[in-house]
C-alpha cells in the first residue's frame, strides 16, 4: 500500500500521528506486531484447531469435525483480510458487546470519512485493531457450535503454568515460611511487601502474546533476582502505596480496606499476584481482594474465569506441599468471599480507561468502592494511557486524562512504545544505552496515582 495513505492532507497526518500508536508507519512496534506476530498468533491458533480434531470427533461426533473446519475457515479469512490490508468490517455475532464493538467501528470510520478514508488493518489506531483481532478470533470460535466455548489459548496458558512449576513452589514456600505473618514485625512486613511486589512486577515478563505465542514461562529464581533487577525498575512508587495501605489499614472506618487487582495473564504472572494478594490478606493489609479478569480469551495469555480457578484447582491438587498448602488457603478465601473474582465486557473492548463512566458506569461504580485498584501488565498500561503519545516526562496524573475512580497503580514491565513519568534525560540515556529498552519487558514500572 502507499505511503503514506494519498488521501490524507498532511494536516491530517499530522494529527494522527500525535493522537495515539498507528499502524501505518513502518519499523513502528505497532506495525511489526500487526505485520509479524499477529499472523503468527492467528496461525498457531488455526494449527491449534486442528490438533484437536480428534478430541472434538469425540466429543460431538461429525459435527464437531464440520465446526473445527467452519472455525479454521472464518480464521484463514480473518488472516487474509490483515495480510492484504482490506478494510475493518463490523462484527457479525450476536454477544453483549457486538454493538459497541460497532460502534466503535463507525467511530473510527467517522474521524477518516473527510478524506473518504476507511480504518484499515494497517491504517487505524495500534490499540483498536490489535483488540479487534483477539474479539475476531472470538467471533469465529462463537460462530461455530458445539465448539463455541472452546478457549483456542488454554492450552499455551496451562503449559506456561506447568513450565513454571519449580518457580512456582519456590515462592508458595517463601510464603508460607512468612505465616503468621502477623507476628512478623513492621519492618520486616515493609521488606516483605515491597519484596512480593516485584515479583508481581516481574510476573509480568510472561506473557504470551509478545512471544507470538511462544512458551514464556519462568524458570529463574526470582526470589533471589530481585537485587540484580531492581536497577531495571524505571520509576519505583511503591512507597506510595505502602504509604497509602499502611494509613488505611490504622484508619479505615468501619476497618476494612478493600485492594483490586486488574488481572493481566494466567500461568506464572497470575500466581505471583495471588501471591500478593495472600499476603495483603494476611498481613491485615486489606481485609478483602477483589480480582478482574476477561470474559474471552485475550492476547493469547489473559486470565479468564476458568483459568483463575484452574490454577486455585491445580495448586491445590499438586504434588508439591507449599503449592497445594497455599492453593487450598486460596481456594478457602474465595470460599469466605475474601477474595472475589469479577469479569466485565469492558476489559475486552477497544477503548481507553478514561471512557469507562460513560461505557461502563456499572464497573467504574465497583472500581470506587476500593482502597486502592492495581492495574497489571502492559496493555492495562496502554489502556490507562489511551495509547497516545504522550512525551516520556508527562506526568502519570496527567495521561490518565481524567480516569481516577481511586488511587491507582500500574504494575507492568514495557512492552510497547509508551512511558511517561520519566525524568528529563531519562529517556535520552536508555536509548543511547538499550535501544530497545522500550519493548522487550526488560524494564519495568511501578506507577502511582494517589489518594482523590
Ligand atoms: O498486557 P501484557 O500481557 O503485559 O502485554 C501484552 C502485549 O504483549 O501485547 C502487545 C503486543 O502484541 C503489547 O502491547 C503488549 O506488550
Ligand atoms: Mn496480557
Amino acid at each position: 500500500f502507499s505511503f503514506p495513505p494519498s488521501f490524507l492532507s498532511s494536516f491530517q497526518m499530522d494529527l494522527i500521528y500525535d493522537a495515539c500508536y498507528w499502524t501505518l508507519f513502518p519499523r513502528s512496534f505497532a506495525y511489526l506486531t500487526i505485520k509479524d506476530r499477529t499472523p503468527q498468533i492467528l496461525t498457531k491458533v488455526i494449527d491449534t484447531l486442528h490438533r484437536h480434531k480428534s478430541e472434538f470427533f469425540e466429543k460431538h461426533g461429525e459435527e464437531g469435525v464440520e465446526a473445527e473446519k467452519k472455525a479454521i475457515s472464518l480464521l484463514s479469512k480473518l488472516r487474509n483480510e490483515l495480510q492484504t490490508d482490506k478494510p475493518i468490517i463490523p462484527l457479525v455475532d450476536k454477544c453483549v458487546d457486538t454493538d459497541i464493538w460497532n460502534q466503535y467501528l463507525e467511530y473510527q470510520r467517522s474521524l477518516l470519512n473527510e478524506g473518504d478514508g476507511e480504518p484499515r488493518w494497517f491504517f487505524s489506531p495500534w490499540l483498536f485493531v490489535e483488540c479487534y483481532m483477539y474479539r475476531r478470533i472470538h467471533e469465529a470460535i462463537m460462530q461455530s457450535p458445539p465448539i463455541h466455548d472452546f478457549d483456542v489459548f488454554k492450552e499455551s496458558k496451562d503449559e506456561n503454568f506447568f513450565e513454571s512449576q519449580d518457580s512456582i513452589n519456590a515462592l508458595c514456600t517463601h510464603l508460607l515460611q512468612l505465616k503468621p505473618i502477623t507476628d512478623l514485625g513492621e519492618k520486616q512486613i515493609q521488606d516483605e511487601f515491597f519484596k512480593l511486589l516485584q515479583i508481581s512486577l516481574w510476573g509480568n515478563k510472561c506473557d504470551l502474546s509478545l512471544s507470538g505465542g511462544e512458551s514464556s514461562s519462568q524458570k529463574a529464581d526470582i526470589i533471589n533476582s530481585l537485587k540484580d533487577l531492581k536497577p531495571f525498575i524505571l520509576v519505583n512508587e511503591t512507597e506510595s502505596l505502602w504509604a497509602l495501605l499502611s494509613k488505611l489499614k490504622k484508619t479505615a472506618e468501619p476497618p476494612a480496606v478493600r485492594v483490586d487487582i486488574v488481572l493481566d495473564n494466567s500461568g506464572f504472572e497470575l500466581v505471583t499476584d495471588l501471591v500478593f494478594a495472600d499476603f495483603l490478606l494476611s498481613s491485615e493489609l486489606a481485609t478483602e481482594i477483589h480480582f478482574h479478569g476477561k470474559i474471552i480469551p485475550w492476547f493469547v495469555s489473559d486470565v479468564t474465569v476458568r483459568d483463575f480457578e484452574w490454577i486455585v484447582e491445580h495448586m491445590k491438587g499438586s504434588h508439591l506441599e507449599s503449592m497445594s498448602a497455599c492453593g487450598a488457603a486460596w481456594e478457602a478465601y474465595v470460599g469466605m468471599k475474601k477474595w472475589v473474582y469479577h469479569d466485565h465486557a469492558f476489559w475486552t473492548l477497544p477503548h481507553p480507561f478514561c471512557a469507562m463512566p460513560q461505557v461502563a458506569p456499572d464497573l467504574y461504580a465497583e472500581l470506587q468502592k476500593a482502597g486502592v485498584v492495581l492495574f497489571k501488565g502492559d496493555l492495562n498500561y496502554r489502556k490507562l494511557m489511551g495509547d497516545r503519545k504522550w512525551k516520556f516526562t508527562v506526568p502519570f496524573h496527567q495521561a490518565l486524562s481524567g480516569f481516577h475512580p481511586a488511587p491507582l497503580c500500574s504494575i507492568r514491565t514495557l512492552k510497547c512504545e509508551l512511558q511517561v513519568g520519566l525524568q528529563p534525560g531519562q529517556a535520552e540515556h536508555l536509548t543511547a544505552s538499550d535501544p530497545h529498552w522500550l519493548t522487550t519487558g526488560k524494564y519495568g514500572i511501578f506507577q502511582f496515582d494517589g489518594p482523590l
